[in-house]
């Protein structure tokens, strides 16, 4: 790795792939190479064959360009901060001051000038302070502290945290910083003792407004400002523990593995709250978005070494640092200028499971105990745990189907992604035993093979993180944005339908799944790969889930060709025959009273089923009020979702999909729990500025 940090210009892999293959094809060699690599039976025996071809081998250098932590660089950008908060432009200032803080080296005991950082969190404080967001001020006058702010400002910090408390109506809090305040006073540098005096004189009429505030309880806004708090299943699975007891894994003859309906599960019921076992945010998103949460950061703190991502708390920045960051610091723009994608979530993955795991579980991984390939990730006690690796090992890759080519490319990106990993402490040192160097090839070749396995799979098996981008003009408009990528084993279970049962939403990279529409028991519940009837035709879809997931969808809206969206009939809905659960056109549900029998279209039965068609036409004017208030302004706190979620209950009972008024139902469903998870800005008042 270049120690110098200098500039080099990078090249992705997917240049270096094509580089390679031409000069396979000069050397006249490509026709035989990609021969021998279509024979491979193994992920193993690939990256062998690529990595023992010298033509392949010597050109697989990553090109690593490093952004060290600067001292000049941090300066530089405080005081660019330091003018933009002097012309009272306190968005643009944070915008700098956050950018110095990520240049800025912690304290340390070579590092002299070590209050660089801690100044650059005081001056992030003062401008969240001018903004109003007080909250979010009082974390930077902590990081400050944290980072050794100067004695002889601490009298400021220590105002402004007072101030803060006030306006927060924290009393007690306030008190005690204008107390410390003026106790440090006394180590305030330049300033005159008439200053200092009328300091403390400001500092104790603040004390005294304080005082007489009325006790109040402060409320914590933290959870507020990302989403609101994650849900609870109400009991969870013994064999899937972060799935709700009434769904079961089994095994589909052509589908695979998938998840079970146990008994009735109705809208808006929550059956998975899963934590992923890696996530990664998108390589335009590292500085807004937590490395290790994917949460949208108000006060991005960096990486104590390297300048290219930011967390959202210490607890985040250490929990990072201790499973996986270690070996991925510093490599980062590596992987955005290799512009590797999904293969940064496959080298963390491998980084998270850990040299010993893998070692140590290569023949369990490559010859599972069990027979059936329906239990393969269970765990000894029968148990798929999120955090088992072997959960992901197992998740289908498609290898037997993709080209030659493809797989050549994928290859070429895990043995780049493997020379970046033989870079940090992942492997052991070579020591002076004389198979040291070969011992060390074999385990490479083992380790670049998971990496291989993994970009194989996870373009069928990843999810991406997502944020509400709320429009508050235009609620019903707001984009769905990617943040990040992530690998969750038991979402993965989840086959695909055209017309999904569940939805998912992000909160921070923690993945809620809940019912919406009703699903009887036995049923098995479907996720949605991308391709809804409402919006995309038939063909379409096919192809979509042809070329990305290797199969042909025969759910019911493909197979009875449903109508998209826009051409679902109006006139006329079908309720379910009490006979034959067929289809009993029903003209219009407002004038349920003068309808008299009506015939079944599938088993012809005459029957009366206006007491039916009553139960949903009595729910119209509360479903139309209820969608009215979400679309249009986005009122999820009153009882909307609630009479929404009850009018698709109702509607599931009796009507026939597709029904235009279940697609707007669940769009503002779908809405309410969107805006309940990642969502950004929350308020429509003031927004939450971003640093
Ligand atoms: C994310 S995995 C789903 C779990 C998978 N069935 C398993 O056994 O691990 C996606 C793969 O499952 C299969 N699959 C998903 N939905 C399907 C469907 N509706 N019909 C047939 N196969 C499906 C396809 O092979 C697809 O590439």
């Amino acid at each position: 790795m270049s120690e110098t940090g200098a500039s080099k210009p990078v090249i992705t892999t997917d240049t270096l792939t094509a580089n390679i293959e031409n000069k396979l094809k000069d050397c006249g060699k490509w026709e035989q190479f990609t021969a021998n690599l279509g024979a491979c039976q193994t992920d193993y025996d690939r990256i062998t064959l690529l990595t023992s071809t010298p033509e392949v081998n010597d050109m697989i250098i990553p090109q690593f360009f490093r952004q060290e932590k600067s001292i000049e660089e941090a300066e530089k950008l405080r005081t660019a901060g330091n003018q933009h908060f002097k012309s009272a432009h306190y968005d643009k200032a944070l915008g700098c001051y956050s950018q110095a803080i990520q240049y800025a080296p912690p304290a340390s005991a070579e590092n002299d000038n070590s209050s660089v950082l801690a100044l650059c969190f005081g001056n992030r404080s003062a401008a969240f302070f001018y903004l109003k967001q007080f909250h979010l001020c009082l974390i930077d006058i902590e990081n400050a502290l944290e980072a050794g702010f100067p004695v002889s400002l601490m009298h400021k910090l220590l105002d402004r945290k007072g101030k803060c408390c006030l306006f927060m109506k924290r009393k007690h809090e306030a008190i005690a910083a204008f107390e410390q305040a003026k106790e440090t006073l006394q180590n305030a540098a330049g300033v005159q003792d008439k200053g200092k005096q009328d300091m403390a004189f400001l500092m104790d009429q603040f004390i005294k407004k304080c005082r007489s505030l009325p006790e109040e309880k402060s409320e914590d806004e933290a959870v507020e400002f990302v989403h609101t708090p994650l849900p609870t299943l109400t009991a969870s699975s013994h064999q899937i523990p972060c799935a709700a007891d009434f769904l079961t894994l089994q095994n589909h003859e052509t589908r695979g593995r998938g998840l079970y309906a146990k008994r009735d599960i109705k809208v808006g019921e929550v059956l998975i709250i899963e934590k992923p076992y890696a996530s990664v945010v998108l390589s335009d998103r590292t500085l807004t978005h937590c490395h290790h949460c994917c949460v949208r950061c108000f006060v991005p703190l960096p990486c104590e070494k390297c300048v290219d991502v930011v967390f959202c708390s210490r607890q985040c920045r250490q929990a990072a640092v201790e499973s996986y960051h270690s070996t991925e610091c510093q490599l980062m723009s590596c992987f955005h200028g290799g512009d590797v994608r999904l293969g940064h979530l496959a080298y963390k993955m491998v980084a998270k499971a850990g040299y010993d795991y893998l070692m140590s579980q290569r023949d369990a991984l490559e010859y599972p105990p069990q027979k059936d390939p329906g239990q393969f990730g269970l765990d000894e006690k029968g148990v798929y745990d999120s955090e088992n690796y072997a959960t992901m090992y197992h998740l289908v890759g498609h290898s037997d189907k993709h080209t030659v080519k493809c797989i050549f490319s994928r290859a070429v990106k895990a043995i780049f992604l493997l020379r970046c990993l033989e870079q940090t402490s992942f492997f052991p040192a070579l020591d002076d035993r004389p198979d040291s160097a070969e011992k060390r090839r074999v385990d490479a070749c083992y380790i670049g093979s998971h990496i291989l396995r993994h970009l194989q799979m996870l373009p069928c098996n990843a999810h991406e993180v997502s944020e509400l981008g709320i429009n508050w003009e235009e609620p019903s408009a707001s984009p769905t944005l990617e943040i990040g990528s992530a690998i969750y084993p038991v979402l993965s279970l989840i086959n695909h339908s055209c017309d999904p049962s569940v939805v998912r939403h992000s909160y921070a990279d923690v993945c809620v799944v809940r019912a919406i529409r009703s699903i009887p028991a036995g049923e098995e519940i479907y996720d949605n790969y991308g391709a809804l009837h409402p919006v995309m035709d038939y063909a379409a879809r096919q192809k979509h889930l042809k070329k990305q997931y290797f199969f042909d969808c025969a759910c019911e809206a493909c197979v009875k060709n449903w109508p998209l969206y826009i051409d679902i009939p109006r006139d006329s809905v079908n309720f379910y025959c009490e006979n034959c659960r067929g289809r009993v056109p029903v003209p219009a549900i407002a004038n349920a009273n003068s309808l008299d029998t009506m015939a079944c279209l599938d088993c012809g039965k005459k029957q009366n089923i206006r007491g039916h068609i009553l139960k949903v036409g009595s729910l119209e004017r509360s479903f139309q009020e209820a969608l009215h208030k979400v679309i249009f302004s986005l009122d999820v706190e009153g009882d909307a979702l609630q009479h929404l979620v009850h009018f698709l209950r109702v509607v599931d009972k009796y009507v026939h999909r597709p029904f235009s008024s279940h697609n707007d139902c669940q769009e503002a469903i779908k809405l309410c729990y969107a805006y309940k998870g990642n969502a950004y800005p929350r308020t429509k008042r003031s927004g939450n500025r971003l640093p």
